[in-house]
């Protein structure tokens, strides 16, 4: 359908009206929806190809350009009638009043809409746009979860940030295909050589080019960006200038000879170099090659595929890298081609882990072919005025028809699905079914949380549960010897039966919050009214946390971080209309021991006859040695702390138990002593701080003719003085949570902003000029910690392979070792583009400038300081940055630990307690 002339691709799609009058989700009627999602939602579930889908979430640093560049996608796609627009405060995506005022997403919205590429057909996107800012880290996390693939937005001027290496990471840790867009190519300074420099200094990965800007002069004699040459078809898309972006030239390589001859140059180059990347990573592009005797010759369609292959390997080592400029309309429909192009289909995506039993001790893999019965994961729940709680989920297997009966196997609960919702930003429309592979809203659900799994719990859906799922039992290490086997295949002779009742999917991280602020109810009856408004509000995000202080009774709410607490107390009393005031934000100290205690016994003496001894000792941990600790159900962990749990060697039926089963009585005495350990470790015997890094031994004595039966209640109580008698014996210490840094300033700054760090902050700084440095310039305690993460990286991996391998699956295993992963990149051999540096651009200097300019600039002038810093230091620092270097400098952290604190710290750390 491209054929050169002007294009104009709102003609090609289905138009339609889609006001965004509504602040909350509404369901419309088919009627009123856009004509293609009207096919959609009417069409029944299964018929949606899942070839032709792709979850896609966008990711990038605060302000790259996510929300601008989700908006032109809805409106080329028919979605919308008219570009939102972020500085007005007219997206479809960014709708929670907060998020429009403030010009930031908050929470990550889904949407859900048609893409044709050409000669492709139909292609369904559901798309997540996820918050950039730093304190919304585990709302990225948890759309991250549930993705297929990702587009990774950059500042064409700003370049690879923090936190874009931050969510880069993140993504990785799952293994996530990405593509990167690097957009704002329209601005002054923008760089785009650079910062594909950068992507392979930062990001680790080999930048695939696929895409190079085309800039021409105006009357003034700027730049402008006009459009962008695609070098592996040879096509040009040349925008017109001013318009919405729906009308494209699309122009060959002829064209591009006349008016921009070294940019033809260039193109030929990039699409050279491109061949060279790939056969490095395809051996049939390098037949093909061997066959055609020339890079020229290499089909498009050769060159997709391979690029393709590579990325979705899922590693980041191949990295295809777009450009344009969202806001300016130009670059947004080839992206969205490359979405469908190189980013994969729910069933291309490796095998799900999954595990089960009781404790989640069994651990299986489950592939899309053989997982015939549902397994969704809810990653997101939000409590809507009207409809009560939205439950997002992924289906990971089967299909969720509505008014199914789903049985949460997190907590144990049978639910039901009352309606199901297909949403559309703020809008929603009722659909009958979500089929495998793909994202929707559940309502009706009464308790399910985030991170919850849930399956069908239908007669008829146990009955197919024979088929449904391949399972292997975790493999210990040392492995014993499974038979070797070629791959695919092995037969798995040991299948333990799953136990569906508690089969789940891996839960979504949440990092320890550390910030906390008090609430203040108005009166006795707001509480009431402030505690309902907390459950929902914790529901819908798990990354906070409520509990009470034991002396004031006040309620505490913590959080990740001072925004974070900020919007959160604002929907507390805005949209949850909870009457409470907000007191000042604080940090969430621990307390710890200044050394071991000594081992004391205590015996309870309960007035029904009952009685227990427990003797009790408690070690300092550190980070180190939690590695060392073995996994047993005798070992638990509460909190930061660990529990090892000593009973007699043969255990008594409690007194209170009319169950005479020993294993059942030997769980009720594990449960009774780590109730009494876990409320003694809740409060340290100084500070009145949650107790950090100990380990506790407790030892249940047996019960001799002289004292009377156990009951759990006696062991309990025995257990919690034991350890607090413990615990006030031994001088206690502040602990305190301790930040890596990342700051970003201009060379001229960073003389003042490392003396800042160093002196009035008490930071160390771990390296300069680099933010992701490698091990050799860490301190020695970082190596340390940097060798001993690696060795646990590959121990896990060994395990994992063990498990792929014994499934038959090892042509799925997406893990690697960290000398697997350690991508060797040279620089030199990186293939840079000398187009799109603005200030060098074809417009104005010309190619022997931007040849000189090749090689002497790496970067965009920035310097990187990563340091280590309290986070009392990290409140208000953006502040003191910003004047130390004239409004440039930015930073972003993330929680790297705990630390004691010294005595010359007290008086600072007593200002935030
Ligand atoms: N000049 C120029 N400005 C752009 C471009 N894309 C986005 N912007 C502007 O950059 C600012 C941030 O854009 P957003 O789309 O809100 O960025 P974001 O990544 O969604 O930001 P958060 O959601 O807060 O993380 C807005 O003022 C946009 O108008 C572009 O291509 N060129």
């Amino acid at each position: 359908m491209r054929t050169p002339g002007t294009v104009n691709w709102r003609n090609l799609l289905q138009r339609s009206p889609r006001p965004n009058k509504h602040l909350r989700p509404s369901v419309l009627p088919l009627s009123r929806l856009p004509a293609s999602i009207r096919h959609y939602a009417a069409a029944p579930a299964t018929a949606v190809e899942l070839a032709h889908t792709r979850n896609i979430g966008i990711i990038a640093h605060i302000d790259a350009g996510k929300t601008t560049t989700t908006e032109r996608m809805l409106y080329y796609s028919g979605f919308t009638r008219r570009i939102g627009d972020v500085d007005d405060g007219s997206t479809v995506m960014d709708y929670l009043p907060a998020e429009r005022q403030r010009g930031i997403t908050i929470t990550s919205a889904a949407i859900t809409f048609q893409w044709k590429p050409p000669h492709q057909p139909t292609h369904t996107i559901n798309l997540i746009d996820t918050p950039g800012h730093a304190d919304f880290t585990f709302e990225v996390e948890r759309s991250i979860r549930v993705l297929d693939g990702a587009v990774t937005i950059l500042d064409g001027v700003a370049g690879v940030e923090a936190q874009t290496e931050k969510v880069w990471k993140q993504a990785g840790k799952h293994f996530i295909p990405r593509i990167i867009f690097v957009n704002k190519l329209d601005r002054m300074g923008a760089r785009f050589g650079a910062t594909v420099r950068e992507i392979a200094m930062k990001l680790n990965g080999w930048p695939a080019v696929v895409q190079l800007p085309v800039y021409e002069t105006d009357d003034k004699g700027e730049d402008l960006l006009r459009g962008v040459v695609d070098i592996i078809e040879r096509k040009v898309y040349l925008y017109q200038s001013g318009g919405d972006g729906s009308k494209i030239q699309l122009l060959d390589y002829q064209w591009l000879g006349k008016h921009h001859p070294k940019l033809l140059d260039e193109a030929v180059d990039a699409r050279n170099a491109l061949v060279e990347l790939l056969s490095s990573h395809d051996d049939a592009l390098v037949e093909e090659y061997l066959k055609l005797g020339d890079h020229e010759k290499i089909p498009s369609a050769s060159i997709k595929r391979a690029l393709r292959a590579a990325t979705l390997s899922g590693t980041g080592e191949v990295i295809p890298v777009l450009c344009g400029a969202s806001f300016r309309n130009v670059g947004v429909q080839p992206l969205m081609d490359a979405v469908v192009d190189y980013l994969p289909c729910p069933s291309e995506r490796p095998p799900t882990p999954v595990s089960h039993g009781l404790s989640g001790q069994v651990r299986a893999l489950m592939t899309f072919e053989d997982a015939n019965r549902l397994c969704a994961l809810a990653f997101k729940v939000v409590n809507d005025p009207k409809r009560g709680p939205m439950v997002y989920v992924r289906v990971y297997s089967g299909t969720l028809n509505n008014s199914a009966t789903l049985w949460n196997t997190s907590l144990q609960v049978k639910e039901r699905a009352n309606r199901l919702l297909q949403m559309y930003a703020n809008e929603a429309v009722d659909i009958p079914s979500i089929p495998t592979g793909h994202i929707g809203v559940i309502l009706g659900l009464k308790e399910t949380r985030t991170g919850d799994t849930l399956i069908d719990d239908s007669p008829a859906a146990r009955a197919a549960e024979k088929a449904a799922l391949r399972v292997v039992p975790k493999v210990k290490t040392p492995v014993p010897k499974v038979k070797k086997a070629a791959e695919p295949g092995i037969k798995v002779k040991q299948v333990v039966p799953i136990d569906y009742k508690t089969l789940r999917l891996k839960p979504i991280d949440i990092p320890p919050p550390v910030f906390f602020t008090a609430l203040e109810a108005h009166s006795l009856s707001a509480q009431k009214q402030l505690d309902e408004a907390l459950a929902i509000l914790l529901r819908e995000d798990p990354s906070l946390n409520v509990s009470t202080d034991p002396d004031s009774g006040q309620t505490l709410l913590s959080g990740m971080g001072e925004l974070h607490l900020e919007i959160a107390t604002d929907r507390l009393t805005k949209d949850l209309k909870a009457k409470a005031d907000m007191g000042r934000i604080l940090i969430a100290f621990r307390e710890s021991l200044m050394e071991a205690s000594p081992t004391i016994s205590h015996t309870t003496y309960m007035p029904d006859g009952t009685s227990a001894t427990v003797k009790a000792v408690i070690n300092l941990l550190n980070n180190g040695d939690r590695r060392h600790v073995p996994r047993t159900p005798n070992i638990r962990m509460v909190d930061n702390n660990y529990v090892s749990l000593t009973l007699p060697g043969e255990t008594t039926p409690l007194a209170s138990s009319s169950n005479t089963d020993p294993t059942s009585s030997i769980a009720q005495i594990r449960a009774a002593m780590l109730s009494g350990a876990t409320a003694a470790l809740s409060r340290g015997p100084t500070y009145h701080l949650p107790l950090h890094d100990l380990g506790v031994l407790l030892q249940l004595l047996p019960s001799t003719p002289d004292t009377g039966p156990l009951s759990a209640a006696a062991i309990s109580s025995a257990a919690r003085v034991a350890v607090t008698q413990c615990l006030e014996c031994v001088p206690s210490v502040i602990v305190e949570p301790v930040m890596r840094v990342v700051v970003s300033c201009d060379e001229a700054s960073l003389g003042k902003v490392t003396q800042d760090i160093q002196g009035a902050r008490g930071g160390t700084i771990l390296a300069l000029n680099a933010s992701n440095p490698h091990p050799d310039v860490l301190l020695s305690e970082d190596r340390q910690k940097e060798r001993h993460r690696k060795i646990e990286h590959d121990r896990f991996i060994e395990d994992e392979r063990e498990m792929y391998r014994a499934a038959g699956m090892l042509r799925y295993f997406p893990y690697r070792t960290v000398a697997e992963m350690e991508v060797k990149l040279d620089l030199e051999d990186v293939w840079i583009p000398i187009t799109g540096d603005t200030d060098y651009g074809y417009g104005t200097s010309g190619r022997a400038n931007a040849m000189e300019a090749r090689g002497t600039r790496g970067d965009n002038g920035k310097r990187m300081v990563l340091a280590r810093m309290p986070l009392t230091e990290c409140v208000g620092y953006l502040k003191g940055l910003r004047s130390l270097t004239g409004g440039r400098g930015t930073f972003v952290m993330e929680l790297e630990g705990w630390e004691r604190v010294q005595n010359n710290r007290m008086e600072t750390v007593k200002k935030f307690m």
